[in-house]
């Protein structure tokens, strides 16, 4: 079930694969991402969680058009994306931006950080004068002072270096931010300030965030709902709190236990499950060989069960 708030982005039935293997006989493809849908509501945050490889950073790049979707609709401000021509694409352009995971090779190490966060301002055509207050309130948002504008990359630390992309990526006053695993490149202490930081201006500035990351635990400080991604299909998507408290599909219950055991005290660590039960049915869940509860039933598609406030693919939900 979505939120009940209007969805700033709205995404249907959302599917991409890429070309992996090409011979004079046949094709071979890859499902990155498999009818996919969710929104994101006006100033919330939505997670999307999964483990490495399993569609999160295609779906935020499909959403914000760097490339091309297969299948499905995606719709911002309710307009599809993909029909979205001259002022409007431009305005699509100025309103949705990107954070990427390093800072260290996102940042153009030969700009100033005056320079790098005045750049997208550059590209929409903003006056001098203009753009040099609006770098100044972008730096000073992100959590940094004047000084930091006169500075290289190379002289910032990695928490640093993250502020400066988040105040390019505030600069043009956007509403929906793609944060792609923005914290996970820093140390546990920084993570912390980043994720505040993005709280903050998720309720001061009223951006949306889209946060994508393989940490349920860094998800779950700062979503209001949580989509858990595996293999490019939806294992569960809703509340974040009622997931975080009573994950309903067995995947997101082995994310959740497989959390550092200081986080929540009764959760046991599933060491002993082993990475694949058994074989691969083709057409059946695609999470049947890693499943720890899978019978024959499982050797079917399952459809998404709705319970209460949330959506699950899953037999035995
Ligand atoms: N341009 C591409 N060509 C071929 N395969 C791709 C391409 N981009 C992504 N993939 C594959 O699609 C799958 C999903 O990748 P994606 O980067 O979206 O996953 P992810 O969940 O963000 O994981 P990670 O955090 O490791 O990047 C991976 O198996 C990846 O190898």
């Amino acid at each position: 079930m979505e939120s009940n708030s209007p969805a700033l982005l709205k995404v249907e039935n959302l599917s991409k694969k890429f070309l992996i293997k090409k011979s004079l006989l046949k094709k071979e493809f890859f499902k990155a991402v498999d009818n996919v849908s969710f929104s994101l509501g006006y100033n919330q945050v939505l997670g999307i969680v999964g483990e490495s490889g399993s569609g999160k950073s295609t779906i935020g790049r499909l959403i914000l058009k760097l490339i091309k979707k297969d299948e499905g609709k995606i719709e911002f401000e309710g307009k599809d994306i993909y029909s979205l021509t001259g002022k409007e694409e431009k305005l699509f352009r100025k309103e949705t931006s990107i954070v990427f995971q390093d800072p260290k090779t996102s940042l153009n190490p030969r700009f100033k950080i005056r320079q790098i966060i005045e750049e997208p301002l550059l590209i929409h055509g903003f006056p001098k004068k203009e753009r040099k207050e609006r770098v100044k309130t972008a730096i000073k948002d992100a959590g940094l002072d004047e000084s930091f504008l006169d500075r290289y990359p190379s002289e910032l630390s990695g928490g640093q270096r993250q502020r400066v992309a988040i105040a390019r990526a505030i600069v043009l006053d956007p509403k929906m931010i793609v944060a792609d695993e923005p914290t996970s490149a820093l140390d546990v202490s920084v993570q912390l300030q980043i994720i505040n930081l993005i709280k903050k201006l998720r309720t001061e500035k009223k951006i949306s965030f889209l946060f994508i990351s393989h940490d349920l635990n860094v998800v779950g400080m700062l979503s209001d709902r949580i989509l858990v991604l595996y293999r490019g299909k939806i294992m569960e998507k809703g509340d974040a709190r009622d997931i975080l408290k009573k994950p309903a599909h067995p995947y997101t219950k082995i994310l959740l236990d497989s959390l550092p055991p200081e986080h929540p005290k009764d959760r046991k660590k599933l060491d002993y499950l082993p990475e694949v039960y058994r074989e691969e049915v083709e057409g059946g869940c695609v999470f049947y060989s890693r499943c720890p509860i899978a019978t024959d039933i499982c050797k079917k598609e399952p459809q998404y069960t709705k319970i209460d406030n949330r959506e699950v693919y899953c037999h035995f939900a």
